[in-house]
């Protein structure tokens, strides 16, 4: 499949000159680009690294990129090279190269959220970094979004079930098509390059990705260049055809009425569909009936919001591959801090590996706040007491009614003390009003769970650790 073409054109606005390409719309293609990662990685983490890239020069099939120091450089190339990539060549087909210089005068703004300066004296030019672009699909596939490094749990399970079904035996029946859906950034992208890198890895079938926005733009621009016959035949002759993002299409009547047709072409010459989207096909409104009754009738899975497990063993393994250790209790800390979207919370974790690794210092509680103040903030709430309460007794494993329980014993004694005491720490409750949320205690209780805890924290510091832990994850 081809990108956009265009046609010869004297460029005299000099700083982006391409072989035929308008420089302001180079410039498009990168502002484009550069909100797509800004949504992909998150705003602090765009901020942090990305917003630093400056576009250079376009020739032919290259595009160059410049950078304010080799650090920088070095590090973009490291975490987003491949992506770059990627972004490029779905933007323009033609480009095969991105290049990553480094260059004088480009803005160097603070690394991270201390305002630590990366622009320390700039080395001269290294040898420009130069990274291939597979040019085997509409868009690339992003070589890091494998089944391998996919996380399976509970909320996952069956759409992750679904996708390998579909990358061992596209078209089999009750399979075809695959609509996955769920919210921001909890993996259906990832499923659908997966499925994909598998089906191309093995050589059997031709596979066209692309999302909805961009199946739009290039539908207007086959009808501008009168060639819709070839759009139509290029897509009409893949095996399998995956569009992300279908909402996109809601309110594009012709859009969606060249994608029904597609779809329908390709279903009955058997050939498999997967699409993805944030809402079932039922609760698409804006989408044409009969598309929605047809997405909806093949295999449709929803990928629900993670659980803090879930959480849990996706920042282990992005730990574990990184190389540099993070201690559980971080990875717990910001399992409970940062709930919504895998995207953030992925984001979040390269901003604490990039930070030990440029500071070479051990990623620590302390650490973590300080370098992610931001995010922290942003995630922050007013805690309640019905809240504390929760997250105590998940974290001693004990049943939440033994907060307002009689019982004595001192695994469900000790739990309800602590979340007392923070209670009157973290909230502005007075001693009488916890007390009476913990089935209506006096208010001397509560003193006395207060001190008994403080007291405590000073004799063993594995228990302090564990208050804090709590403290750290609840506050505002
Ligand atoms: N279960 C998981 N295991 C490992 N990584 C995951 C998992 N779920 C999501 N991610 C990672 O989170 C990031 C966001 O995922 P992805 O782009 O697939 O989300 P999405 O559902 O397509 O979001 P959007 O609705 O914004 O298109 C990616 O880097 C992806 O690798």
């Amino acid at each position: 499949m081809t990108g956009f073409s265009y046609p010869d054109h004297d460029d005299d606005a000099g700083h982006t000159v391409s072989s035929g390409i308008p420089a302001e719309i180079l410039e498009m293609h990168w502002a484009r680009i550069c909100a797509r990662l800004q949504t992909e990685v998150g705003e602090v983490e765009y901020r942090t690294w990305l917003k630093q890239i400056t576009l250079g020069p376009v020739d032919e099939d290259e595009v160059t990129l410049f950078l304010p120091t080799r650090f920088l450089r070095d590090w973009v190339r490291g975490q987003y090279g491949d992506r770059l990539n990627d972004l490029w060549s779905a933007e323009i087909a033609a480009v095969r190269r991105v290049e990553l210089q480094v260059q004088r005068g480009t803005p160097a703004r603070a690394a991270s959220a201390q305002g630590v300066a990366v622009d320390a004296p700039v080395p001269e030019p290294a040898p420009p970094v130069v990274a291939e672009i597979r040019n085997d699909l509409a868009a690339p596939l992003d070589s890091r979004f494998t089944f391998d490094s996919f996380v399976v749990g509970k909320p996952n399970e069956f759409a992750y079930a679904c996708a390998r079904r579909v990358a061992e035996r596209p078209s089999s029946a009750g399979f075809n098509p695959l609509f996955l859906y769920g919210g921001v950034g909890l993996g259906k992208t990832h499923l659908m390059h997966a499925i994909g890198s598998e089906l191309v890895r093995d050589g059997r079938v031709s596979v066209a990705y692309m999302s909805a926005e961009k199946f739009m733009y290039r539908f207007i621009a086959a009808i501008r260049s009168q060639s819709t016959m070839q759009f139509k035949e290029q897509l009409r002759s893949v095996d399998v055809l995956m569009i992300d993002d279908l909402q996109f299409l809601i309110g594009k009547d012709n859009t969606q009425e060249e994608f029904f047709h597609t779809f329908n072409a390709l279903v009955d010459a058997g050939r498999q569909i997967v699409v993805s989207a944030d809402k079932s096909p039922s609760d698409l409104s804006g989408l044409e009936d009969r598309l929605r009754t047809r997405l909806g009738c093949g295999m449709v899975a929803d990928i629900h919001a993670t659980t803090f497990e879930l959480r849990i063993s996706i920042l282990e393994a992005k730990a574990q591959a990184s190389g540099v250790p993070v201690p559980p209790k971080v990875l717990e800390f910001l399992a409970h801090k940062i709930t919504t979207n895998v995207r953030e919370l992925e984001g979040a974790l390269n901003r604490l590996i990039a930070h030990a690794q440029m500071f070479g210092r051990p990623v620590t509680l302390e650490s973590t706040q300080e370098v992610l103040h931001d995010i922290l903030k942003a995630h922050d709430r007013r805690v309640t007491i019905e809240e504390i309460q929760r997250k105590v007794a998940e974290h001693w494993n004990i049943r939440l009614t033994d907060m307002s329980s009689a019982r004595r014993s001192q695994a469900v004694a000790r739990p309800r003390q602590v979340a007392m005491y923070l209670s009157k720490q973290l909230t502005s409750r007075s001693l009488p009003e916890i007390g009476r949320k913990f089935g209506n205690r006096d208010h001397t209780t509560v003193m006395h769970a207060v001190s008994r805890v403080t007291d405590l924290m000073q004799l063993d510091s594995a228990f302090a650790e564990d208050v804090e832990l709590l403290r750290r994850m609840l506050e505002s």
